[in-house]
């Protein structure tokens, strides 16, 4: 089920200041791009053979707030993972025993692809998000 790794996801208390330290690595970095639905800024930062998504918390009830609070100066947040088939790849997830966050219904991702996320608790600490490729 699992396809290539789409990104890496760093949340930041100073969006303009990540972006710079890998654009000064000589990184293409995206402009800044609020997803209000997602409740976040992000920049990609583009890789050769993946992304690191930078995420910065936009309007009062971003999911990354708490996190941002519990890791001051920021931290790695979140995989994702590619997957052919969102439907199929959240029940296969379902039945290994994980859960699926939110209602099951997934939204549309920073790429404009149907996205899905997993609870940390239930992959040994790690966020998990799919994105239908
Ligand atoms: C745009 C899109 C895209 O790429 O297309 C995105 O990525 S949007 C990226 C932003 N969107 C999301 O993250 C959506 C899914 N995330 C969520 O629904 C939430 O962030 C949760 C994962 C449910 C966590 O919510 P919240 O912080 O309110 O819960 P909480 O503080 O009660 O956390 C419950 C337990 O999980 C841990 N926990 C929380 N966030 C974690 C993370 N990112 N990685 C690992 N562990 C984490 C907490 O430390 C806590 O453990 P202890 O109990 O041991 O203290
Ligand atoms: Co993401």
């Amino acid at each position: 089920m699992l396809g290539p790794l789409n990104h890496v996801a760093i949340a930041v208390p100073d969006l303009a200041a990540a972006t710079d330290r890998y654009a000064q690595l000589g990184a293409k970095v995206s402009p800044p791009q609020d997803l209000p639905e997602h409740g976040v800024t992000i920049v990609f930062v583009e890789l050769p053979n993946t992304k690191i998504e930078l995420l910065h918390p936009l309007g009062a009830a971003s999911p990354i707030a708490g996190f941002l609070e519990k890791n001051p100066a920021g931290g790695i947040h979140h995989l994702c993972f590619e997957v052919a088939d969102i439907g199929a790849a959240a029940e296969t997830v379902r039945a290994t025993g994980a859960r699926i966050l939110g209602d099951g219904t997934p939204k549309i991702g920073a790429h404009g692809k149907p996205v899905l996320f997993a609870h940390p608790k239930d992959f040994h600490g790690a966020l998990v998000e799919f994105e239908e490729s």
